[in-house]
């Protein structure tokens, strides 16, 4: 059996905080606005994992009114719910993102990124593709007030017969 799951997330920018994308810190002059972390990345496959088992959303499981996770590891939150997927038989099939931002250029820290994710989802690197774009200078993330981010991932579960 299959399912599939879909994730958006997006997070303002904050000078005075790092900037932390899918488990790295990430060099650059800003960081995000969050309760937690503001890791919007894996925000947004948590969320895509919760969506595929039809369990809602990061916040239902991680209230932002809630001081235990005020700046909270987004790992952490993101492997609580890895763990949720395994008790319900499931494992990843493969996952797709993409974090949009005008600045900073995410390319040279793409492959630490997807192993990061990867070795948190407990999959192979091979079902793990994360990509980034700009917005061409258009709207929000083009006047660089935050970051957005996407992901679509496919769940599989083993049927015994
Ligand atoms: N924050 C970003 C944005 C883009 N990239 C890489 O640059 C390529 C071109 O970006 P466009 O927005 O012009 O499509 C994109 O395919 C990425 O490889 C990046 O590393 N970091
Ligand atoms: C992760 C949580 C919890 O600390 O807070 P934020 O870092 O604000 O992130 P968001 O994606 O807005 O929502 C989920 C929250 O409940």
């Amino acid at each position: 059996m299959m399912r599939i799951g879909h994730g958006y997330d997006v997070h303002a920018f904050d000078q005075s905080r790092p900037l932390i994308i899918g488990g790295l810190e990430i060099p650059h002059d800003r960081g995000l606005k969050g309760h937690s972390d503001a890791d919007v990345l894996l925000h947004t496959i948590t969320d895509a994992i919760l969506g595929a088992l039809a369990l809602g959303d990061i916040g239902k499981f991680f209230p932002d009114t809630d001081a235990k996770y005020k700046d909270a590891d987004s790992k952490l939150l993101l492997s609580e719910v890895v763990d949720m997927m395994h008790s319900k038989g499931y494992e990843i099939g493969n996952i797709d993102a993409v974090v949009l931002a005008e600045r900073p250029k995410f390319r040279p820290y793409i492959d630490q990124m997807r192993e990061s994710v990867a070795s948190l989802l407990k999959t192979d690197l091979a079902n793990v593709n994360i990509k980034a774009t700009t917005s061409e200078k258009l709207g929000f993330i083009g006047r660089e007030e935050g970051i957005a981010s996407e992901a679509v991932v496919l769940l599989n579960k083993q049927e015994v017969n």
